[in-house]
């Protein structure tokens, strides 16, 4: 069975982070691992609380995972702090680990913070440089490019400015751009590559970063060449929009199990 990592952060409510990520990876086929930077008390309200997890549990968690299980791809989201980036991006290199994707997870729809301010140029310089990709959405594109939120730019301006960081491919995902499609641009240093949907309407968008960027990774274990893992995890994410999950009172979360076998 292929095998892929998450490191991230634990959302209680099941939408999000770890919970997102690992549902993704089994809807896939792939044998899904985690390594928990953090805890977030968490729903579909938003972020009420989150403390980060010590950096040497974090470092003994990847350890643990990196020495045993033969990963063919990995995905990070949500890492706190300087220090949880600084040991994430040791260890990839320590233990030579292929595919990184690396979703920049910096603020939750809810608008809560979910990454130290100063931890932005620690993921520019130790971490974005090691991403086979990186799928920051409009404003983490801004923020990672030095830019104000309010600028109009488009994605390509983006996606050229954030791939002189040093990673091989940046998609920079327009879920929250205005418009009847939801447009997401793959660039490479040469060529732009679109990937388009139709916009779902609804405000049940809670986890669609962390899914996307987990199907990306699963499907890049799968051994799909990246724009094939990309185009096969814009299909996902956008069946998993469409079929929701209606079990709270907020932002509700995708439904990560569109097709699923049953014993009957
Ligand atoms: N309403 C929608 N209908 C269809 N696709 C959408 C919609 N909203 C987002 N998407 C798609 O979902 C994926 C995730 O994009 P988005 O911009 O929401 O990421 P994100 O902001 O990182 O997610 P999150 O809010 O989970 O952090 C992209 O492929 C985007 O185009
Ligand atoms: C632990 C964790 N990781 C990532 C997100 C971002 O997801 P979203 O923007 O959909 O809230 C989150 N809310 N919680």
């Amino acid at each position: 069975m292929k095998q892929a990592l998450t490191i991230a952060g634990s959302d209680s409510g099941g939408g999000a982070g770890i919970q997102a990520d690992l549902k993704t990876m089994t809807a896939f086929g792939v044998y899904g691992a985690s390594v928990i930077t953090a805890i977030t008390a968490q729903n579909t309200l938003g972020v009420q609380s989150f403390e980060a997890v010590s950096i040497d549990l974090v470092s003994k968690q990847l350890d643990s995972v990196l020495s045993d299980l033969d990963f063919a791809a990995l995905k990070t989201g949500m890492l706190a702090n300087s220090k949880i980036i600084k040991i994430v991006a040791e260890k990839v290199k320590e233990y030579k680990v292929n595919n990184l994707v690396v979703d920049p997870v910096m603020v939750a729809t809810s608008g809560d913070i979910l990454l130290a301010k100063e931890a932005i140029t620690i993921i520019k310089d130790k971490l974005i440089p090691l991403a086979k990709i990186i799928t920051p959405n409009l404003n983490e594109a801004k923020v990672l490019s030095g830019r104000r939120i309010d600028e109009k730019l488009s994605l390509e301006v983006l996606a050229s400015e954030l791939h002189k960081l040093g990673c091989e491919y940046v998609l920079v995902k327009g879920g929250h751009q205005k418009g009847d499609i939801a447009k997401d641009l793959l660039f490479d240093g040469v060529d732009f590559v679109e990937y388009t949907a139709k916009r779902v309407d609804t405000k049940d968008i809670h986890g669609t970063g962390c899914t996307l960027s987990a199907a990306i990774a699963s499907n890049l274990a799968l051994g799909y060449d990246i724009k094939e893992a990309i185009e096969r995890s814009k299909r996902y994410i956008t069946e998993a929009i469409k079929a929701g999950c209606k079990v709270g009172k907020g932002n509700n979360p995708v439904n990560h199990f569109t097709r699923v076998y049953s014993l009957e």
